[in-house]
């Protein structure tokens, strides 16, 4: 059987259509993007999100406030239409300008802006979506923290972590300059009225007499983010625009945590609101998946039981915790990739057709696909722990030799299970998800094992075994994106000999331009209004519901992990757990 590696991804001489062969994406994609968009949406299409996007936020502007969003025509308002000049003023100089009240403005306020998290992803998107052209032409940011910094410490530390993904004949440093000269930063508590409503000071020294539309984005620590909900909605919600806020996972620790979450922040939001982030919704194979099935014709018909034997949902990291053991240990892998990515991309695989888009339509049947899933019992789960791996002079640490991290600790940092979907589509089809650190590789794919040919005529004629000679399709999310199917064929040749080959799609050779951060299509959504790939309450439930009971179960027993060394193929347990319903993990056979 070929084996498929990322070597067979490497870009090559095929030329693209020029439609597609472009190298990045040009200021002008946002709109591009918001255009493609548009053309599938019928023109029946009424909705309020629905109309935010035809209308590119130009001629109507949504405001959403307590109760349902109202819609309100503007006339001459271009928010995306760029004046070049406009970029590089500082705040004195917009104060001066004669601001029509049509004109709008969004303030992003990265909550926990000296965090690991703000530095790594979302300053860094924010940049690129800059460069993109896709942050509307008055913008401002701001880091709000505990930490005390200035406005150039914050650029400074901002500045270490961006790159530019803009052509090298532009100016990248240039473009840096008028991104930071739009950075603010102001030193606050989470839990301080006070502290917001001198941030809300600022915010409209920015905005000045225009439309302030504001999105808050808590990239702080869970048990803190009730404290900055509350003080940001009352003290610096915008009075006269949309205000928002991205909440980051994890949302609770089980169903009754979470639910009390919900309650906690809908005393401040409305869930219209609240945009729950899971970044691997951002990602671009993840959004391919609905466009893989439902615009293709040959998928749709052999999405189902029938001619589906299993579905493998596989995440894993080739490092260990490193400095995240102290959040990590309160949650688990289970917590903190199951319950929550890999469960969202389930849905997304086998939902039904949704009615439109619409965000609504399809956060609908996502949810459908979760309440028809059996709770998960510990008899179709095994956990796992890294240990400690010794390879020539480097050694390997185990979970447990992380300082941040509880002697004596068991919590999962690898899991496998198998989850089934009772409706008509599903039911019997095992859905194995695992999920695991300090593996031997990082890999995060979808794959989907076919059955067999019934009274398959080339039995004997394949050089592998018959098990392995039956159709698999794989998503591979990441890294090296590609999408291909295994199909057998003949070895050319005189004699009758079969092998498996794979028809592939390597998103490299295919799409030569970067593809976008997961976070920088997340906060764009956020900023347009788009709650399509951000989570809704019903689903958060309904997922919390399939893992609670198998997260308490584990707890009370106080199951011990299976160890694995660090850089393995993980536990020996997760291959018994396939083998119990006949399958091998794909990611593990020879045909990977
Ligand atoms: N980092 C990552 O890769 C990912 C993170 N997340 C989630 O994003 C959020 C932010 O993550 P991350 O940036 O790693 O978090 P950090 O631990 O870096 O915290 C962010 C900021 O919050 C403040 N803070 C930290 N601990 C406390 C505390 N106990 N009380 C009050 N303030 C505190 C600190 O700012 P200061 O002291 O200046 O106030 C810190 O810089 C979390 O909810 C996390 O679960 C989700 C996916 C990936
Ligand atoms: O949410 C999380 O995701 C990261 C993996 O994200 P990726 O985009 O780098 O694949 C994981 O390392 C982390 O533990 C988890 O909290």
């Amino acid at each position: 059987m070929a084996t498929f590696s990322s070597a067979h991804c490497r870009p090559h001489a095929t030329t693209p259509p020029s439609s597609l062969s472009r190298p990045r994406l040009s200021p002008s994609d946002c709109e591009h993007r918001r255009r493609v968009t548009l053309s599938s949406i019928p023109s029946s299409a009424q909705s309020p999100s629905r109309l935010r996007r035809s209308c590119c936020a130009n001629a109507v502007r949504v405001q959403e406030g307590a109760g349902a969003a109202t819609i309100i025509p503007v006339e001459n308002e271009l928010p995306w239409k760029k004046s070049k000049d406009s970029l590089s003023l500082t705040v004195p100089e917009v104060e001066n300008i004669n601001i029509s009240k049509n004109e709008s403005t969004v303030s992003i306020t990265v909550v926990g802006a000296s965090g690991d998290l703000a530095k790594k992803k979302i300053f860094p998107a924010l940049f690129a979506l800059f460069c993109e052209g896709c942050l509307p032409e008055h913008f401002s940011i701001y880091g709000y923290a505990r930490s005390k910094m200035t406005d150039a410490d914050l650029r400074n530390m901002i500045s270490k972590s961006l790159t530019c993904r803009i052509d090298r004949s532009e100016n990248c440093e240039e473009k840096m300059d008028q991104f930071l000269k739009r950075c603010f930063y102001h030193s606050g508590h989470y839990d301080s009225l006070e502290n917001f409503a001198e941030l809300d000071k600022k915010l409209k020294l920015h905005e000045g007499r225009r439309i302030s539309n504001r999105l808050f984005y808590l990239s702080i620590p869970p048990n803190i983010f009730v404290d900055a909900v509350r003080c940001s909605s009352s003290s610096a919600a915008s009075g006269n625009g949309w205000t928002r806020v991205i909440v980051e996972k994890p949302f609770g620790w089980d169903s009754e945590s979470s639910a009390a979450l919900t309650k906690a922040l809908k005393q401040y939001l409305e869930e219209n609101q609240i945009f729950r982030i899971d970044h691997y919704l951002g990602k671009e194979l993840v959004e391919n998946l609905s466009i893989l099935r439902f615009s293709n014709l040959i998928f749709e018909p052999l999405w189902s039981r029938q001619y589906i034997r299993n579905v493998q949902l596989i995440f894993s990291e080739d490092f260990g915790t490193e400095g995240r053991g102290g959040y990590f240990d309160n949650y688990g892998i289970i917590r903190d990739i199951m319950q929550n990515h890999l469960l969202q991309i389930l849905t997304l695989f086998a939902m039904e057709t949704p009615v439109s888009l619409d965000a609504e339509d399809i956060r609908n049947e996502k949810v459908k696909v979760l309440r028809c899933m059996k709770p998960l019992h510990l008899d179709d789960v095994v956990i796992g722990q890294y240990t400690s791996h010794k390879e020539g002079s480097t050694t390997y640490p185990a979970y447990t030799d992380d300082k941040t991290v509880p002697k004596g600790s068991l919590t999962p940092t690898f899991a496998a299970a198998a989850l089934f979907i009772n409706n008509a589509r599903w039911e019997g089809v095992p859905f194995l998800m695992k999920a695991g650190k300090a593996l031997q590789d990082r890999r995060t794919e979808i794959r989907v094992q076919f059955r067999h040919v019934p009274g398959n005529l080339y039995n004997q004629k394949h050089g592998t075994e018959f098990d392995q000679a039956t159709n698999e399709l794989v998503i591979r999310v990441q890294p090296d994106e590609a999408i291909y199917l295994m199909i057998n064929n003949k070895v050319p040749g005189l004699e009758m000999k079969l092998d498996c080959s794979n028809l592939n799609l390597c998103y490299a050779a295919r799409y030569p331009k970067e593809i976008p951060d997961a976070y920088e299509r997340l906060l764009l959504d956020a900023i347009d209004g788009e709650r399509r790939l951000f989570i809704r309450s019903d689903e958060l439930d309904a997922a919390w519901a399939i893992f609670t009971p198998v997260l308490k179960e584990i707890e009370e027993k106080k199951t011990v992990p299976e160890s694995y060394p660090y850089g393995s193929q993980g536990p020996v347990g997760a291959h018994c757990l396939a083998a119990r319903y006949n399958i091998q993990w794909g990611d593990l056979g020879t045909g990977q």
